[in-house]
Protein backbone atom coordinates (compact mmCIF):
# COMPACT_ATOMS: atom_id res chain seq x y z
CA UNK A 1 0.00 0.00 0.00
CA UNK A 2 1.13 3.16 -0.78
CA UNK A 3 3.20 5.03 2.13
CA UNK A 4 1.62 8.68 1.38
CA UNK A 5 -1.90 7.81 1.87
CA UNK A 6 -3.83 7.44 4.67
CA UNK A 7 -6.68 4.75 5.61
CA UNK A 8 -9.36 7.85 5.37
CA UNK A 9 -7.52 8.44 1.82
CA UNK A 10 -8.25 5.21 0.82
CA UNK A 11 -11.78 5.59 2.22
CA UNK A 12 -12.69 8.29 0.10
CA UNK A 13 -11.26 7.20 -2.85
CA UNK A 14 -13.28 3.93 -2.33
CA UNK A 15 -16.82 2.99 -2.94
CA UNK A 16 -17.55 2.08 0.75
CA UNK A 17 -16.82 -0.85 2.98
CA UNK A 18 -17.72 -4.38 3.62
CA UNK A 19 -17.25 -7.15 6.01
CA UNK A 20 -18.15 -10.00 3.83
CA UNK A 21 -15.99 -11.19 0.37
CA UNK A 22 -19.37 -12.69 -1.11
CA UNK A 23 -21.36 -9.08 -1.12
CA UNK A 24 -18.27 -7.17 -1.57
CA UNK A 25 -18.92 -4.37 -4.39
CA UNK A 26 -15.85 -3.33 -7.24
CA UNK A 27 -14.06 -0.61 -5.41
CA UNK A 28 -14.80 -1.17 -1.55
CA UNK A 29 -12.60 -1.48 1.05
CA UNK A 30 -12.47 -4.96 2.71
CA UNK A 31 -12.30 -5.24 6.40
CA UNK A 32 -11.05 -8.45 7.19
CA UNK A 33 -12.78 -9.61 10.42
CA UNK A 34 -12.39 -12.69 12.40
CA UNK A 35 -15.87 -14.77 13.17
CA UNK A 36 -16.73 -17.38 14.91
CA UNK A 37 -16.09 -19.84 12.28
CA UNK A 38 -13.57 -18.84 10.07
CA UNK A 39 -11.36 -15.69 9.70
CA UNK A 40 -12.42 -13.16 6.91
CA UNK A 41 -8.51 -12.70 5.49
CA UNK A 42 -8.93 -16.11 3.95
CA UNK A 43 -11.45 -14.48 1.51
CA UNK A 44 -9.49 -11.43 1.36
CA UNK A 45 -8.14 -12.39 -1.95
CA UNK A 46 -11.56 -13.11 -3.31
CA UNK A 47 -12.31 -9.74 -2.23
CA UNK A 48 -9.45 -8.52 -4.61
CA UNK A 49 -10.38 -10.55 -7.34
CA UNK A 50 -14.22 -9.02 -6.64
CA UNK A 51 -12.39 -5.23 -7.31
CA UNK A 52 -11.46 -4.64 -3.49
CA UNK A 53 -9.91 -1.19 -3.32
CA UNK A 54 -7.81 -2.53 -0.35
CA UNK A 55 -8.04 -5.44 2.22
CA UNK A 56 -7.33 -4.17 5.95
CA UNK A 57 -6.01 -7.64 7.71
CA UNK A 58 -4.26 -8.46 11.09
CA UNK A 59 -0.89 -8.25 11.23
CA UNK A 60 -0.40 -11.89 11.66
CA UNK A 61 -2.59 -13.03 9.03
CA UNK A 62 0.55 -13.82 7.03
CA UNK A 63 -0.72 -11.39 4.25
CA UNK A 64 1.80 -9.06 2.85
CA UNK A 65 1.62 -6.89 -0.81
CA UNK A 66 0.56 -3.67 -2.15
CA UNK A 67 -3.37 -4.73 -1.88
CA UNK A 68 -3.04 -4.90 1.65
CA UNK A 69 -3.60 -2.62 4.87
CA UNK A 70 -2.09 -4.30 8.05
CA UNK A 71 -3.06 -3.67 11.02
CA UNK A 72 -3.37 -5.05 14.67
CA UNK A 73 -6.62 -5.26 15.43
CA UNK A 74 -9.04 -5.01 12.31
CA UNK A 75 -12.08 -4.49 14.01
CA UNK A 76 -10.53 -1.55 16.02
CA UNK A 77 -8.98 0.27 12.63
CA UNK A 78 -12.46 -0.44 10.88
CA UNK A 79 -14.55 1.85 14.37
CA UNK A 80 -11.47 4.17 14.40
CA UNK A 81 -11.66 5.25 10.44
CA UNK A 82 -15.53 5.05 10.90
CA UNK A 83 -15.16 7.57 13.57
CA UNK A 84 -12.52 9.99 11.65
CA UNK A 85 -14.85 10.07 8.32
CA UNK A 86 -17.92 11.06 11.21
CA UNK A 87 -15.58 13.99 11.77
CA UNK A 88 -14.80 14.32 7.75
CA UNK A 89 -18.36 14.28 6.71
CA UNK A 90 -19.35 16.83 9.68
CA UNK A 91 -22.92 16.81 9.28
CA UNK A 92 -25.74 16.74 12.11
CA UNK A 93 -25.81 12.73 13.61
CA UNK A 94 -28.53 11.72 15.10
CA UNK A 95 -28.38 8.59 17.14
CA UNK A 96 -31.44 6.66 18.38
CA UNK A 97 -31.81 3.99 21.07
CA UNK A 98 -35.01 2.98 23.26
CA UNK A 99 -35.96 -1.09 24.02
CA UNK A 100 -38.39 -0.52 20.91
CA UNK A 101 -38.71 0.70 17.96
CA UNK A 102 -35.66 1.91 16.63
CA UNK A 103 -35.35 0.57 13.18
CA UNK A 104 -39.46 1.95 12.49
CA UNK A 105 -38.35 5.32 14.47
CA UNK A 106 -35.12 5.21 11.83
CA UNK A 107 -37.12 3.84 8.86
CA UNK A 108 -39.87 6.74 9.79
CA UNK A 109 -37.29 9.33 10.32
CA UNK A 110 -35.24 8.09 6.84
CA UNK A 111 -38.32 8.98 4.81
CA UNK A 112 -39.52 12.29 6.47
CA UNK A 113 -36.12 13.94 7.11
CA UNK A 114 -34.82 12.92 3.51
CA UNK A 115 -38.01 15.06 2.26
CA UNK A 116 -35.42 17.90 3.21
CA UNK A 117 -31.73 16.74 3.54
CA UNK A 118 -29.55 13.51 1.95
CA UNK A 119 -30.11 11.49 4.91
CA UNK A 120 -27.61 8.26 5.11
CA UNK A 121 -29.31 5.86 7.50
CA UNK A 122 -28.46 2.82 9.22
CA UNK A 123 -29.18 -0.40 6.75
CA UNK A 124 -31.49 -3.12 8.16
CA UNK A 125 -30.59 -2.97 11.91
CA UNK A 126 -26.88 -2.56 11.69
CA UNK A 127 -27.02 -1.08 15.06
CA UNK A 128 -24.21 -2.82 16.86
CA UNK A 129 -19.72 -2.31 16.87
CA UNK A 130 -19.59 -3.84 13.56
CA UNK A 131 -22.55 -2.71 12.01
CA UNK A 132 -22.53 0.99 13.28
CA UNK A 133 -19.26 1.63 11.69
CA UNK A 134 -20.13 -0.13 8.60
CA UNK A 135 -22.93 2.18 8.44
CA UNK A 136 -20.93 5.14 8.92
CA UNK A 137 -18.00 3.88 6.12
CA UNK A 138 -20.94 3.66 3.71
CA UNK A 139 -22.12 7.38 4.18
CA UNK A 140 -22.04 8.30 0.30
CA UNK A 141 -19.57 12.00 0.74
CA UNK A 142 -22.58 14.02 -0.10
CA UNK A 143 -24.19 12.91 3.21
CA UNK A 144 -26.37 15.60 4.70
CA UNK A 145 -27.99 14.23 8.06
CA UNK A 146 -27.23 10.95 9.61
CA UNK A 147 -29.44 9.06 11.13
CA UNK A 148 -27.73 5.53 13.32
CA UNK A 149 -29.56 2.99 15.06
CA UNK A 150 -27.57 2.00 18.53
CA UNK A 151 -28.26 -1.27 19.83
CA UNK A 152 -27.34 -2.72 23.11
CA UNK A 153 -27.44 -5.82 25.26
CA UNK A 154 -24.62 -5.26 27.51
CA UNK A 155 -23.63 -2.09 29.19
CA UNK A 156 -21.07 0.10 28.07
CA UNK A 157 -22.12 -0.76 24.58
CA UNK A 158 -23.94 2.19 23.61
CA UNK A 159 -21.05 4.40 25.42
CA UNK A 160 -18.98 3.26 22.57
CA UNK A 161 -20.94 3.84 19.65
CA UNK A 162 -21.39 7.16 20.97
CA UNK A 163 -17.58 7.67 20.76
CA UNK A 164 -17.82 6.35 17.29
CA UNK A 165 -20.28 7.92 16.12
CA UNK A 166 -20.12 11.17 17.83
CA UNK A 167 -23.85 12.39 17.55
CA UNK A 168 -24.77 15.71 18.70
CA UNK A 169 -28.10 14.44 18.96
CA UNK A 170 -30.05 11.38 20.48
CA UNK A 171 -33.25 10.09 20.85
CA UNK A 172 -34.29 7.60 23.35
CA UNK A 173 -37.46 6.15 22.24
CA UNK A 174 -38.33 4.16 25.61
CA UNK A 175 -37.36 2.02 28.33
CA UNK A 176 -38.85 -1.25 29.03
CA UNK A 177 -37.96 -5.23 29.52
CA UNK A 178 -35.93 -5.76 26.49
CA UNK A 179 -32.52 -7.61 26.82
CA UNK A 180 -32.88 -8.30 31.13
CA UNK A 181 -30.20 -11.25 30.44
CA UNK A 182 -27.26 -9.03 30.39
CA UNK A 183 -28.97 -5.56 32.01
CA UNK A 184 -30.70 -7.29 34.63
CA UNK A 185 -33.36 -5.05 35.17
CA UNK A 186 -35.65 -2.14 33.80
CA UNK A 187 -33.30 0.16 35.90
CA UNK A 188 -30.68 -1.65 34.10
CA UNK A 189 -31.94 -0.58 30.59
CA UNK A 190 -32.53 2.48 31.78
CA UNK A 191 -28.63 3.12 32.55
CA UNK A 192 -27.70 1.39 29.59
CA UNK A 193 -30.09 3.79 27.46
CA UNK A 194 -28.99 7.20 28.92
CA UNK A 195 -25.32 6.12 28.07
CA UNK A 196 -26.35 8.34 24.87
CA UNK A 197 -27.55 11.05 27.26
CA UNK A 198 -24.27 11.17 29.10
CA UNK A 199 -22.69 11.33 26.13
CA UNK A 200 -24.54 14.43 24.61
CA UNK A 201 -24.13 15.88 27.85
CA UNK A 202 -20.50 15.61 27.83
CA UNK A 203 -20.68 17.43 24.24
CA UNK A 204 -23.16 20.01 24.07
CA UNK A 205 -25.26 17.43 22.43
CA UNK A 206 -29.50 17.66 22.53
CA UNK A 207 -31.99 14.51 23.56
CA UNK A 208 -35.18 14.75 21.80
CA UNK A 209 -38.13 13.58 24.90
CA UNK A 210 -41.32 11.87 24.56
CA UNK A 211 -42.84 13.65 27.38
CA UNK A 212 -45.94 10.84 26.85
CA UNK A 213 -43.51 7.95 27.19
CA UNK A 214 -43.79 6.98 31.14
CA UNK A 215 -41.00 5.15 30.43
CA UNK A 216 -38.83 7.94 30.14
CA UNK A 217 -39.76 9.81 33.65
CA UNK A 218 -36.11 9.45 35.02
CA UNK A 219 -34.70 11.08 32.53
CA UNK A 220 -36.32 14.36 32.81
CA UNK A 221 -34.03 15.61 35.38
CA UNK A 222 -30.75 14.42 33.42
CA UNK A 223 -28.85 16.84 32.84
CA UNK A 224 -28.68 16.80 28.91
CA UNK A 225 -30.14 19.67 27.06
CA UNK A 226 -33.36 18.48 25.49
CA UNK A 227 -35.85 19.09 22.86
CA UNK A 228 -39.00 18.06 24.69
CA UNK A 229 -41.93 17.34 22.81
CA UNK A 230 -45.34 15.82 23.05
CA UNK A 231 -48.59 15.54 20.86
CA UNK A 232 -49.67 19.28 21.78
CA UNK A 233 -45.88 20.50 21.52
CA UNK A 234 -43.88 19.93 18.22
CA UNK A 235 -40.91 21.74 18.44
CA UNK A 236 -40.46 24.23 15.62
CA UNK A 237 -44.25 24.42 14.41
CA UNK A 238 -47.99 25.17 15.38
CA UNK A 239 -49.21 21.96 13.64
CA UNK A 240 -50.61 20.01 16.91
CA UNK A 241 -51.82 16.31 16.57
CA UNK A 242 -55.11 16.29 17.26
CA UNK A 243 -56.97 13.29 16.87
CA UNK A 244 -56.05 9.47 16.24
CA UNK A 245 -57.73 6.28 15.57
CA UNK A 246 -57.57 2.43 15.43
CA UNK A 247 -59.15 1.17 12.44
CA UNK A 248 -57.05 -0.64 10.11
CA UNK A 249 -53.97 1.46 10.88
CA UNK A 250 -53.52 4.68 12.60
CA UNK A 251 -54.94 7.81 11.45
CA UNK A 252 -53.71 11.28 13.03
CA UNK A 253 -54.77 14.58 12.41
CA UNK A 254 -52.42 17.62 12.77
CA UNK A 255 -53.95 20.52 12.94
CA UNK A 256 -52.15 24.23 13.02
CA UNK A 257 -53.55 26.17 16.05
CA UNK A 258 -52.86 29.83 14.23
CA UNK A 259 -54.91 28.73 10.66
CA UNK A 260 -56.97 27.32 9.31
CA UNK A 261 -55.34 24.44 8.02
CA UNK A 262 -55.26 20.88 8.85
CA UNK A 263 -53.04 17.38 7.66
CA UNK A 264 -53.97 14.04 7.65
CA UNK A 265 -52.13 11.41 8.19
CA UNK A 266 -53.09 7.78 7.85
CA UNK A 267 -50.26 4.91 8.15
CA UNK A 268 -50.54 1.25 7.49
CA UNK A 269 -48.95 1.10 11.10
CA UNK A 270 -50.98 -0.23 14.13
CA UNK A 271 -51.10 0.08 18.12
CA UNK A 272 -50.30 2.90 20.25
CA UNK A 273 -47.33 2.08 20.64
CA UNK A 274 -46.67 2.79 16.66
CA UNK A 275 -48.84 6.05 17.54
CA UNK A 276 -45.84 7.32 19.56
CA UNK A 277 -43.08 6.05 16.79
CA UNK A 278 -45.28 8.74 14.20
CA UNK A 279 -45.27 11.73 17.33
CA UNK A 280 -42.06 10.94 17.40
CA UNK A 281 -41.32 10.77 14.10
CA UNK A 282 -43.19 14.40 13.37
CA UNK A 283 -41.40 15.87 16.33
CA UNK A 284 -37.36 14.74 15.26
CA UNK A 285 -38.75 16.31 11.47
CA UNK A 286 -40.31 19.64 13.07
CA UNK A 287 -37.25 20.25 14.58
CA UNK A 288 -35.20 20.39 11.38
CA UNK A 289 -37.79 22.87 9.94
CA UNK A 290 -38.93 20.06 7.81
CA UNK A 291 -42.02 21.31 5.56
CA UNK A 292 -44.64 19.18 7.40
CA UNK A 293 -46.96 18.29 4.75
CA UNK A 294 -44.26 16.42 2.82
CA UNK A 295 -43.11 14.65 6.19
CA UNK A 296 -46.66 13.35 6.30
CA UNK A 297 -46.59 12.18 3.17
CA UNK A 298 -43.58 10.14 3.54
CA UNK A 299 -44.87 9.12 6.74
CA UNK A 300 -48.04 8.14 4.90
CA UNK A 301 -45.93 6.36 2.52
CA UNK A 302 -43.85 4.15 4.84
CA UNK A 303 -45.03 0.34 4.84
CA UNK A 304 -43.94 -1.73 7.56
CA UNK A 305 -42.24 -4.85 6.79
CA UNK A 306 -39.63 -7.59 7.40
CA UNK A 307 -42.34 -9.01 9.89
CA UNK A 308 -42.49 -5.57 12.41
CA UNK A 309 -45.72 -4.59 12.69
CA UNK A 310 -47.65 -5.88 9.83
CA UNK A 311 -50.89 -6.90 8.91
CA UNK A 312 -51.35 -8.67 6.06
CA UNK A 313 -54.07 -11.46 4.81
CA UNK A 314 -53.80 -14.97 5.47
CA UNK A 315 -56.29 -17.30 3.73
CA UNK A 316 -59.43 -14.95 4.58
CA UNK A 317 -57.33 -13.79 8.23
CA UNK A 318 -56.66 -10.31 8.48
CA UNK A 319 -52.90 -11.24 10.55
CA UNK A 320 -50.82 -8.61 12.43
CA UNK A 321 -47.74 -10.18 11.79
CA UNK A 322 -45.18 -8.83 14.55
CA UNK A 323 -42.72 -11.50 14.80
CA UNK A 324 -39.65 -9.32 13.97
CA UNK A 325 -38.91 -9.51 17.98
CA UNK A 326 -40.48 -10.13 21.32
CA UNK A 327 -39.50 -8.82 24.54
CA UNK A 328 -42.23 -8.23 27.99
CA UNK A 329 -42.89 -4.83 26.76
CA UNK A 330 -43.42 -5.16 23.32
CA UNK A 331 -45.79 -8.21 23.49
CA UNK A 332 -47.72 -6.32 25.86
CA UNK A 333 -48.49 -3.51 23.47
CA UNK A 334 -49.45 -5.78 20.37
CA UNK A 335 -51.46 -8.21 23.28
CA UNK A 336 -53.45 -5.11 24.53
CA UNK A 337 -54.07 -3.21 21.26
CA UNK A 338 -55.35 -6.54 19.90
CA UNK A 339 -57.55 -6.89 22.71
CA UNK A 340 -58.93 -3.16 21.91
CA UNK A 341 -58.92 -3.39 18.51
CA UNK A 342 -61.13 -6.67 18.65
CA UNK A 343 -63.07 -7.12 22.03
CA UNK A 344 -64.82 -10.18 21.17
CA UNK A 345 -62.30 -12.59 18.70
CA UNK A 346 -59.44 -13.05 17.77
CA UNK A 347 -56.92 -15.94 18.00
CA UNK A 348 -53.16 -15.34 19.65
CA UNK A 349 -50.24 -16.90 18.68
CA UNK A 350 -47.44 -15.86 21.06
CA UNK A 351 -43.83 -17.11 20.53
CA UNK A 352 -41.16 -17.29 23.53
CA UNK A 353 -39.27 -14.26 24.37
CA UNK A 354 -35.61 -14.68 24.42
CA UNK A 355 -32.77 -13.02 26.12
CA UNK A 356 -34.91 -12.48 29.45
CA UNK A 357 -31.87 -14.45 31.61
CA UNK A 358 -32.90 -15.33 35.30
CA UNK A 359 -36.91 -13.45 34.47
CA UNK A 360 -37.41 -15.44 31.61
CA UNK A 361 -39.85 -17.66 33.70
CA UNK A 362 -41.65 -14.55 35.55
CA UNK A 363 -42.17 -12.94 32.54
CA UNK A 364 -43.35 -15.39 30.69
CA UNK A 365 -45.92 -16.01 33.20
CA UNK A 366 -46.86 -12.25 33.65
CA UNK A 367 -47.92 -12.64 29.44
CA UNK A 368 -50.09 -15.55 30.50
CA UNK A 369 -51.73 -13.93 33.20
CA UNK A 370 -52.47 -10.84 31.25
CA UNK A 371 -53.91 -13.32 28.24
CA UNK A 372 -56.00 -14.82 30.77
CA UNK A 373 -57.23 -11.38 32.17
CA UNK A 374 -58.40 -10.04 28.77
CA UNK A 375 -60.00 -13.18 28.05
CA UNK A 376 -58.96 -14.90 24.92
CA UNK A 377 -60.26 -17.57 23.70
CA UNK A 378 -57.91 -19.05 21.38
CA UNK A 379 -54.17 -18.90 22.66
CA UNK A 380 -51.26 -21.04 20.84
CA UNK A 381 -48.28 -20.08 22.82
CA UNK A 382 -44.94 -22.07 21.06
CA UNK A 383 -41.93 -22.47 22.76
CA UNK A 384 -40.34 -24.25 25.85
CA UNK A 385 -40.55 -20.93 28.23
CA UNK A 386 -44.38 -20.77 27.75
CA UNK A 387 -45.08 -24.21 28.28
CA UNK A 388 -42.66 -24.10 31.69
CA UNK A 389 -44.33 -20.81 33.04
CA UNK A 390 -47.27 -22.20 32.75
CA UNK A 391 -48.10 -23.82 36.28
CA UNK A 392 -51.77 -24.08 36.03
CA UNK A 393 -54.49 -25.01 33.77
CA UNK A 394 -55.63 -22.53 31.27
CA UNK A 395 -58.80 -24.11 29.40
CA UNK A 396 -57.88 -22.23 26.22
CA UNK A 397 -54.02 -22.19 25.55
CA UNK A 398 -52.48 -24.87 23.73
CA UNK A 399 -48.72 -25.44 24.19
CA UNK A 400 -46.84 -26.60 21.69
CA UNK A 401 -43.19 -26.20 22.15
CA UNK A 402 -42.87 -26.93 17.99
CA UNK A 403 -45.22 -25.87 15.62
CA UNK A 404 -45.12 -25.96 12.12
CA UNK A 405 -48.57 -24.53 10.85
CA UNK A 406 -51.57 -23.33 11.33
CA UNK A 407 -54.22 -25.66 11.96
CA UNK A 408 -57.02 -23.81 9.92
CA UNK A 409 -59.64 -25.91 11.38
CA UNK A 410 -59.02 -24.45 14.56
CA UNK A 411 -60.16 -21.09 13.62
CA UNK A 412 -63.12 -19.78 13.07
CA UNK A 413 -63.32 -17.92 9.21
CA UNK A 414 -62.28 -14.45 9.08
CA UNK A 415 -60.99 -14.18 12.67
CA UNK A 416 -57.96 -12.06 13.43
CA UNK A 417 -55.03 -13.40 14.01
CA UNK A 418 -51.83 -11.87 16.20
CA UNK A 419 -48.32 -13.28 15.85
CA UNK A 420 -46.01 -12.41 17.97
CA UNK A 421 -42.61 -13.85 19.24
CA UNK A 422 -38.87 -13.30 19.15
CA UNK A 423 -36.68 -13.73 16.63
CA UNK A 424 -35.53 -16.78 17.00
CA UNK A 425 -39.28 -18.69 17.02
CA UNK A 426 -39.32 -17.22 13.41
CA UNK A 427 -43.01 -17.33 14.01
CA UNK A 428 -43.79 -15.58 10.43
CA UNK A 429 -42.77 -19.27 9.32
CA UNK A 430 -46.62 -20.14 10.05
CA UNK A 431 -47.64 -17.93 7.24
CA UNK A 432 -45.66 -18.29 4.90
CA UNK A 433 -42.78 -15.81 5.28
C1 LIG B 1 -17.71 -10.73 12.71
C2 LIG B 1 -18.73 -10.97 11.66
O1 LIG B 1 -18.52 -10.61 10.52
N1 LIG B 1 -19.86 -11.53 12.03
C3 LIG B 1 -20.85 -11.93 11.05
C4 LIG B 1 -20.49 -13.30 10.64
O2 LIG B 1 -20.51 -14.09 11.78
P1 LIG B 1 -19.63 -15.39 11.97
O3 LIG B 1 -18.92 -15.30 13.27
O4 LIG B 1 -20.48 -16.56 11.76
O5 LIG B 1 -18.56 -15.25 10.80
P2 LIG B 1 -17.71 -16.38 10.08
O6 LIG B 1 -16.83 -17.04 11.07
O7 LIG B 1 -18.55 -17.22 9.20
O8 LIG B 1 -16.80 -15.49 9.10
C5 LIG B 1 -15.77 -14.61 9.57
C6 LIG B 1 -15.66 -13.43 8.66
O9 LIG B 1 -15.36 -13.89 7.34
C7 LIG B 1 -16.23 -13.30 6.42
N2 LIG B 1 -16.44 -14.21 5.29
C8 LIG B 1 -16.88 -15.47 5.48
C9 LIG B 1 -17.10 -16.29 4.39
C10 LIG B 1 -16.87 -15.83 3.08
O10 LIG B 1 -17.05 -16.50 2.06
N3 LIG B 1 -16.43 -14.56 2.95
C11 LIG B 1 -16.21 -13.73 4.01
O11 LIG B 1 -15.81 -12.57 3.83
C12 LIG B 1 -17.52 -13.05 7.19
O12 LIG B 1 -18.29 -12.01 6.62
C13 LIG B 1 -16.97 -12.67 8.56
O13 LIG B 1 -16.70 -11.27 8.59
O14 LIG B 1 -21.35 -13.76 9.69
C14 LIG B 1 -22.74 -13.83 10.15
C15 LIG B 1 -23.58 -14.37 9.01
O15 LIG B 1 -23.35 -13.63 7.85
C16 LIG B 1 -23.20 -12.43 10.59
O16 LIG B 1 -24.49 -12.52 11.17
C17 LIG B 1 -22.24 -11.88 11.61
O17 LIG B 1 -22.59 -10.55 11.89
C18 LIG B 1 -22.55 -10.17 13.23
C19 LIG B 1 -23.66 -10.85 14.04
C20 LIG B 1 -22.83 -8.68 13.34
O18 LIG B 1 -22.74 -8.14 14.44
N4 LIG B 1 -23.14 -8.02 12.24
C21 LIG B 1 -23.39 -6.58 12.22
C22 LIG B 1 -23.18 -6.08 10.80
C23 LIG B 1 -24.80 -6.20 12.68
O19 LIG B 1 -25.07 -5.04 12.95
N5 LIG B 1 -25.70 -7.13 12.69
C24 LIG B 1 -27.13 -6.89 12.97
C25 LIG B 1 -27.54 -7.39 14.36
C26 LIG B 1 -27.24 -6.40 15.45
C27 LIG B 1 -27.85 -6.84 16.78
O20 LIG B 1 -28.01 -7.99 17.05
N6 LIG B 1 -28.22 -5.86 17.62
C28 LIG B 1 -28.85 -6.10 18.91
C29 LIG B 1 -28.16 -5.23 19.97
C30 LIG B 1 -26.66 -5.23 19.90
C31 LIG B 1 -26.08 -6.28 20.75
C32 LIG B 1 -24.57 -6.38 20.63
N7 LIG B 1 -23.96 -6.57 21.91
C33 LIG B 1 -24.28 -7.59 19.77
O21 LIG B 1 -24.02 -8.64 20.35
O22 LIG B 1 -24.35 -7.50 18.57
C34 LIG B 1 -30.31 -5.68 18.88
O23 LIG B 1 -31.05 -6.15 19.74
O24 LIG B 1 -30.74 -4.91 18.01
C35 LIG B 1 -27.91 -7.70 11.94
O25 LIG B 1 -27.33 -8.66 11.42
O26 LIG B 1 -29.04 -7.33 11.68
N1 LIG C 1 -42.63 2.41 20.56
C1 LIG C 1 -42.75 1.10 20.75
N2 LIG C 1 -43.09 0.62 21.98
C2 LIG C 1 -43.22 -0.71 22.19
N3 LIG C 1 -43.05 -1.64 21.22
C3 LIG C 1 -42.72 -1.21 19.99
C4 LIG C 1 -42.56 0.18 19.70
N4 LIG C 1 -42.23 0.30 18.39
C5 LIG C 1 -42.18 -0.94 17.89
N5 LIG C 1 -42.47 -1.85 18.84
C6 LIG C 1 -42.48 -3.33 18.70
O1 LIG C 1 -41.15 -3.77 18.40
C7 LIG C 1 -41.13 -4.56 17.22
C8 LIG C 1 -39.83 -4.37 16.48
O2 LIG C 1 -39.76 -3.03 16.03
P1 LIG C 1 -38.36 -2.40 15.65
O3 LIG C 1 -37.60 -3.35 14.81
O4 LIG C 1 -38.62 -1.05 15.13
O5 LIG C 1 -37.67 -2.32 17.09
P2 LIG C 1 -36.12 -2.29 17.40
O6 LIG C 1 -35.98 -1.57 18.69
O7 LIG C 1 -35.38 -1.73 16.26
O8 LIG C 1 -35.71 -3.80 17.56
P3 LIG C 1 -34.31 -4.47 17.03
O9 LIG C 1 -33.20 -3.68 17.58
O10 LIG C 1 -34.33 -5.86 17.55
O11 LIG C 1 -34.40 -4.36 15.54
C9 LIG C 1 -42.35 -4.10 16.45
O12 LIG C 1 -42.78 -5.09 15.58
C10 LIG C 1 -43.34 -3.81 17.56
O13 LIG C 1 -43.93 -5.00 18.02
C1 LIG D 1 -32.69 -10.07 16.88
C2 LIG D 1 -32.25 -9.35 18.12
N1 LIG D 1 -31.87 -8.04 17.72
C3 LIG D 1 -33.43 -9.26 19.07
O1 LIG D 1 -34.22 -8.38 18.96
N2 LIG D 1 -33.54 -10.22 19.99
C4 LIG D 1 -34.71 -10.36 20.79
C5 LIG D 1 -34.40 -11.01 22.08
C6 LIG D 1 -35.74 -11.16 20.03
O2 LIG D 1 -35.40 -11.89 19.13
O3 LIG D 1 -36.91 -11.05 20.37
Amino acid sequence: MKKDLTLLDLLLESTGADIDSRTIEPGNLFFALPGSKTDGSRFASDALEKGARAVIVARDSGLEGDDYWLVEDVLQTMQQLAGEYRRWLNVPVLAITGSNGKTTNKNLLAAALGTKYQVHATAGNFNNHIGLPLTLLNAPKETEFLLLEMGTNHFGEIATLCEIAQPNYGSILNIGKSHLEFLHSVEGVLKAKAELADYLNHHDGYLFLNLEEDSLGPLKSHPVQKIRFDRNHLPETDYVVEMEKFSGGIELRLKSKNVDKTLTLKSSLWGGHNVQNLIHALAVSSYFKTDLASVVEALAGYVPKNNRSQILTWKGHRVYLDAYNANPTSMRHSISFFREEYPHQGVLILGDMGELGAATLEEHQSILELIDALGFEQVWLVGEYFRMAAGKEYPHFNFCPEVEFVDERAIQKGDPILIKGSRSMELERLVGG
